[in-house]
């Protein structure tokens, strides 16, 4: 039976990020991709040059489409742009019941850009947090939705206890920007046991879409039936895989590349 996985999120036309890096992802994982696009981003390498918001009615009838035929057996989301997108985004989730909810919570693009509208972190925390089976914010995101500052492992491990208790099942901190480390050291809490996912650390400016590219490839695997703890195993290779096997694409921040991983499977 085909593994089909749905992403609720902004299209980046670069194609480094958001559905476009979702999709891509998807397929190589081998599961069937959908999509219900929040907004539509003119993005490139050299950043965000414009933000165009889907209306929520726009978002909660692709999300209808889908929930009434193709029911999905996992769900990512990622930029949700406003509060209306957010309760558009949770309440298809409640309605159809869907599962394996992998919230990337968005907020700010590498460049700077606003992804998310500030005065949005309380409806994500409100309506969709407590939906989701894992939660993967990088540093700057986890620091918004607790309000605490981030500078060492025993401040992660705080911040992921007050996100579960806040009604993620389990919550993934991403290290991507801890620039000076040598390692590159995500911690995973399951509300009960910290485990950290450790990479070698590249040096690299290519790194547009690691998390939107990361957090696909954790939803790929939880739709094919994975625990979270392997989901995240695979997503930490996958991304590893993508972002040394560089494109070397565009004037600035290219992306990664998306098919790395399974070029080194069928070369094992
Ligand atoms: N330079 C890097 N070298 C190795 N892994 C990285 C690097 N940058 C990011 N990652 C990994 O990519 C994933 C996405 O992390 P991050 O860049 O923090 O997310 P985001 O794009 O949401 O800011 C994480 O698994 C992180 O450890
Ligand atoms: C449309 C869209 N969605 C999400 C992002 C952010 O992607 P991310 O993986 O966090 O990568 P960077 O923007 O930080 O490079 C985006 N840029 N566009």
């Amino acid at each position: 039976m085909v593994k089909k996985a749905l992403t609720i999120a902004g299209s980046d036309s670069g194609g480094g990020a958001g559905i476009q890096a979702d999709l891509k992802t998807f397929q190589e994982l081998g599961v069937f991709g959908m999509s219900a696009v929040t907004a539509v981003t003119a993005q490139n390498t050299l950043g965000v040059h414009g933000v165009f918001p889907l209306s929520a009615d726009a978002v909660s009838a692709q999300a209808a489409a889908i929930g009434e035929d193709l029911p999905p057996d996992a769900v990512k989301t990622g930029m949700l742009f406003n509060a209306e997108i957010i309760l558009a985004a949770a309440e298809s989730i409640e309605k159809f019941g869907w599962k394996n909810v992998v919230i990337d919570p968005v907020m700010i693009a590498k460049g700077g850009s606003a992804l998310l509208q500030s005065e949005a972190v309380k409806a994500m925390v409100d309506h969709l947090i407590p939906l989701s089976a894992v939660i993967t914010p990088n540093i700057p995101e986890a620091e918004a939705i607790t309000g605490i500052t981030i500078k060492n492992v025993e401040d992660k491990k705080e911040a992921c206890r007050i996100i579960h208790n806040l009604g993620a099942a389990s919550c993934l901190i991403k290290g991507g920007h801890e620039e000076n480390a040598e390692e590159s050291a995500d911690l995973l809490y399951d509300g009960k046991v910290f485990s950290i996912l450790k990479s070698k650390r590249i040096d690299t400016r290519h790194t547009h879409g690691t998390g939107c590219t990361f957090s696909a490839a954790l939803t790929a695997e939880l739709a094919k039936g994975s625990t979270i703890a392997e989901a995240a195993q695979t997503a930490k290779h996958f991304i590893q895989a993508a972002i040394e096997e560089t494109l070397e694409i565009g004037e600035g921040h290219g992306p990664t590349n998306h098919w790395a991983f399974q070029k080194r499977m069928r070369q094992l």
